[in-house]
């Protein structure tokens, strides 16, 4: 007997007679050579196939946008610096792939259409266009001021540290992630396509997804910490975005702590248990196995090689070279944000020249600080203080006469190529950040410190000389399990900050050159491309029984989901039951108790004299043997159901069993 609030659920339409057609575009269809379709066209023809294809889902699209003053048109060229560029070069090759997303571009709604047809033949990439009211609460609102904020471990006890949970924002999130879910809808063939969305800008998508197309193969991969259950549980949405994770089939993390973190929401919020079976770990969720993922990001190699290669570096080093002449530099590159840790940084460097005076006039730390993502009174506070510290310690340390100053702001925006010019000169990195979700500085740093023939020749690297580099990470992001050689810090603690500071400083260039080789190991076989193709066969491994289930549509709104069932499980109805029942002479009835005789979220379990008088009903036809099957202790269900004669009673799992038959 199912809870009432079920019955009307279970009897949504199943998603195999649900269709969405909209102005879908057909996959790329090729020739596939060698193959006879014995279609009699000559036996010059090919079997006829589609190209594989993957809808990859961000927040904002891989590209750039301006617009030219001369002719006031749009122009719009791939952003190489993008993950989501750069990860398609782990797709098996013919993959064609579709980009969803924002445009960083505020784009009139008459030139809107012109665009949105040009972007896709162009580019494969289908604009959402939000509107400004909408876009500032969703992004500015709820992404940065509230998600962002706790998802870095920073509770909103005040307004300068993020926002409170406001409902209006809120709501903006959700209808930004229909109008993703929309524009999905116009590209996807479902059966076809693996759709992967990313980041914590469209947590919900998944459900949209999942309700529209129910067997839609669906992959999402966290780019931002998953915060410890104690943070996470302050949400008060907090059901409905995990109940988003869970409408996909792979959900993947940076690091093992932020799956763990996700597992135990899921246990202690919705009361789920996982599973880990030879290196997979899948969560039972109605039927369906949702897997997790746990692997890092990683660069892109061949980017990064090319910048080392060119000219146009070389000549940037010998600038930076001379400028820092006889200087041992350090180097932070950060976004401007709270959770950078650099004012923490800097009273480090402080203390560095405190403590060591033959370091004064010798020792640059060179910040690169890349604009701010949002803007805010946080992120105001932020810049304030870092200048602050910066200037006590260049008025204290610093050589008006010599021109030195401790420390130095390169500030944005600053191209890769530059970046890569900063990185070869420095002979450490410092990555202070008390949260990130990865940060990949250091990844490039590595790269960039292996150097090239133009770069050595610029740097002055001889013979005698070895590779060598050295990380300062702070222990609470994410790439700090993958780094074995740095320098770990808690960025908290400026004493162990300046110690680690002093250490990159000091080391001999033997050690330096170890930690660099095996970093540099490790960054080179671990890129972007081997972690999108890893993420990638996971997914269809995830994905691969959908056609083997029959899935049924259960839930409203957010808490919509789907169940998975077996294809020759049919639903009991009583057109089904009645029938059958008055057929036979010879019946073995087994009832459930919890969640099926008596509701799930019923506070008194006791059953109700009208369930005793039914069972005794039951149990009065010499055609029936009549069981309980229940978890609970045999002492409960003896008194409960001590009144009926004739009923069987299986308590404990079936540990104990009260036989009472005719
Ligand atoms: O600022 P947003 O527009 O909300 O985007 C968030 C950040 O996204 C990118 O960083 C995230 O992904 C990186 C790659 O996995 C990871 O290293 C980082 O820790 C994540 O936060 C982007 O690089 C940041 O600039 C954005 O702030």
């Amino acid at each position: 007997m199912l809870p009432e609030s079920w019955k009307d659920q279970l009897s949504l339409v199943s998603a195999d007679d649900y269709q969405i057609m909209g102005n879908r575009i057909p996959n790329a269809v090729t020739k596939l050579p060698g193959l006879e379709t014995g279609d009699g066209d000559g036996g010059n023809g090919g079997a006829w196939v589609s190209k594989p294809r993957r809808i990859v889902v961000s927040n904002q699209l891989p590209l750039r946008a301006h617009r030219d003053i001369s002719s006031n048109k749009w122009c719009f060229e791939f952003d190489n610096d993008s993950l989501y560029l750069q990860l398609k070069d782990g797709f098996p090759p013919e993959t064609e792939v579709v980009y969803v997303g924002s445009l960083n571009a505020d784009v009139s709604p008459s030139e809107q259409e012109d665009v949105s047809q040009y972007l896709l033949e162009k580019f494969q990439c289908v604009p959402t266009f939000l509107p400004c009211d909408l876009l500032n609460k969703y992004y500015h609102g709820f992404c940065k001021h509230y998600l962002w904020p706790i998802f870095h471990y920073l509770l909103p006890m005040t307004q300068a540290q993020g926002s409170l949970f406001d409902r209006s924002h809120w709501k903006a999130y959700t209808k930004v992630n229909k109008i993703f879910a929309d524009k999905i809808s116009e590209v996807l063939n479902p059966d076809e396509d693996y759709v992967w969305i990313h980041d914590y800008h469209l947590m919900i998508l998944p459900t949209f997804l999942r309700k529209r197309f129910h067997r839609i193969k669906l992959g999402f991969f966290l780019h931002s910490p998953f915060p410890s259950s104690e943070i996470y549980r302050t949400l008060p949405v907090r059901d409905e975005i995990l109940k988003g994770f869970l409408n996909c089939d792979l959900i993947g993390f940076h690091t093992f702590d932020y799956a763990r973190h996700f597992l135990s929401c899921c246990s202690r919020m919705l009361g789920l248990d996982y599973e880990s079976k030879r290196g997979y770990i899948g969560l039972e969720y109605f039927g369906r196995t949702v897997s997790i993922k746990i692997l890092p990001v990683g660069i892109h190699m061949g980017q990064i090689e090319e910048i080392k290669v060119a000219e146009e570096t070389a000549e940037k080093v010998k600038g930076l070279r001379e400028r820092f002449k006889e200087k041992i530099v350090m180097l932070g590159v950060d976004d401007l944000d709270m959770f950078k840790g650099i004012s923490l940084k800097f009273w480090a460097m402080g203390q560095l020249l405190e403590q060591n005076k033959e370091l004064r006039g010798k020792v640059v730390l060179v910040q690169i600080t890349n604009p701010a993502r949002s803007s805010g009174k946080d992120v105001q506070d932020v810049e304030t203080q870092i200048h602050l510290i910066a200037d006590e310690v260049n008025n204290k340390f610093g050589r008006p006469g010599s021109g030195y100053k401790p420390i130095v702001f390169v500030n944005g925006p600053v191209s890769t190529l530059d970046k890569v010019a900063y990185y070869a000169i420095s002979e450490c990195v410092v990555v202070n950040a008390v949260r990130d979700g990865m940060n990949l500085v250091p990844y490039k740093y590595t790269v960039t410190r292996q150097g090239s023939p133009v770069l050595d020749e610029a740097l002055g690297f001889g013979a005698g000389d070895v590779r060598k580099s050295v990380i300062i990470v702070s222990e609470f992001i994410g790439c700090s399990p993958s780094l074995s050689g740095a320098i770990r810090v808690n960025p908290w603690n400026i004493d162990a900050v300046t110690d680690a500071m002093s250490s990159a400083v000091t080391m001999s260039d033997k050690e330096k050159n170890l930690r660099h080789q095996k970093h540099h190991k490790y960054i080179s076989s671990h890129d972007v491309a081997y972690w999108s193709r890893s993420y990638d066969q996971d997914l269809q491994r995830a994905c691969k029984d959908h056609y083997n289930k029959r899935f049924w549509g259960v839930g409203l709104g957010l808490g919509f989901r789907v169940v998975a069932l077996d294809p020759n499980f049919r639903k009991l109805g009583v057109e089904t039951i009645v029938p059958a029942y008055k057929k036979t002479s010879s019946r073995l009835i087994l009832l459930d108790y919890d969640g099926t005789m008596m509701d799930q979220d019923s506070l008194d379990k006791k059953p109700s004299d009208d369930l005793i008088t039914l069972l005794n009903r039951l149990c009065g036809d010499p055609n029936n043997l009549v069981f309980i099957v229940s978890g609970r202790g045999k002492d409960p269900l003896s008194k409960w159901f001590g009144s009926c004669a004739n009923l069987g009673l299986s308590a404990e799992h079936g540990y104990f069993t009260r036989y009472y038959f005719y």
